[in-house]
């Protein structure tokens, strides 16, 4: 079992709001060290996997300049039917991926990895169900105006003005911007983490 006595806290992940979820739940980061790896999909791969495998690679990329260290990266896919909307490339394939998630469910997939000091890593997938209600050109380019659809997976962003396009939501809202806490927390406390003493 990994100990946790003055054990280094690293957050895999240039995504500020994945600091901002931490630090809800007392994790304040010793070190933020994004890690910057090929997030293309593989050939067939589904969108459970790709985040999985993605949140692995980018611990698995990091921990070894981070000796002793609790590293903690995490991937969030959204899927639409067959289709993996990633991080849009400009404000049409923003607009594309909006109309897709217009009056439908879709799922997040959330990736989230921890490797403890002792090199032991655990890791899973949380899925989380949104359901948009219809979204007509008006509401579409009123948010493309915004810019919060940029560096964001499935080209929105529910904690900010895409909120009042959400009509129902199932499972971990913290999944969808980012990180589920429930999960990230169950991770680092199943390796012997604790932000009390971390
Ligand atoms: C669906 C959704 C995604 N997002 C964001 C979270 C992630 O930052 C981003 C998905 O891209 P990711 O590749 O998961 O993360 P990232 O590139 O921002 O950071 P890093 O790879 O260094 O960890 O989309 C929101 O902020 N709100 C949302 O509602």
């Amino acid at each position: 079992m990994s100990s946790n006595v003055s054990s280094k806290f690293v957050l895999a992940s240039a995504s500020p709001r994945r600091v901002e979820l931490l630090t809800q739940i007392g994790i304040i980061p010793d070190a933020i060290a994004p890690a910057d790896i090929d997030e293309t999909p593989l050939k067939d791969e589904s969108p459970r996997r790709l985040a999985l495998r993605l949140a692995e690679e980018k611990a698995k990329a990091v921990v070894s300049a981070h000796d002793g260290a609790y590293v903690l990266a995490a991937d969030t896919v959204v899927a639409c039917g067959r289709r993996t909307l990633g991080k849009p490339d400009d404000a049409a394939e923003a607009r594309k991926f909006l109309g897709m998630l217009s009056g439908r469910r879709h799922r997040v997939y959330g990736g989230v990895c921890v490797i403890a000091p002792d090199g032991i890593l655990r890791s899973r997938v949380v899925e989380t169900q949104v359901i948009f209600r219809n979204l007509n050109e008006g509401d579409i380019n009123r948010y493309l105006a915004s810019d919060e659809w940029q560096g964001k997976a499935g080209a929105y962003a529910i904690q900010g003005l895409a909120a009042v396009f959400v009509r129902k939501i199932l499972g971990s809202y913290s999944n969808v911007v980012g990180l589920s806490l429930y999960d990230a927390d169950a991770l680092l406390r199943g390796l012997g983490y604790t932000p009390e003493a971390g």
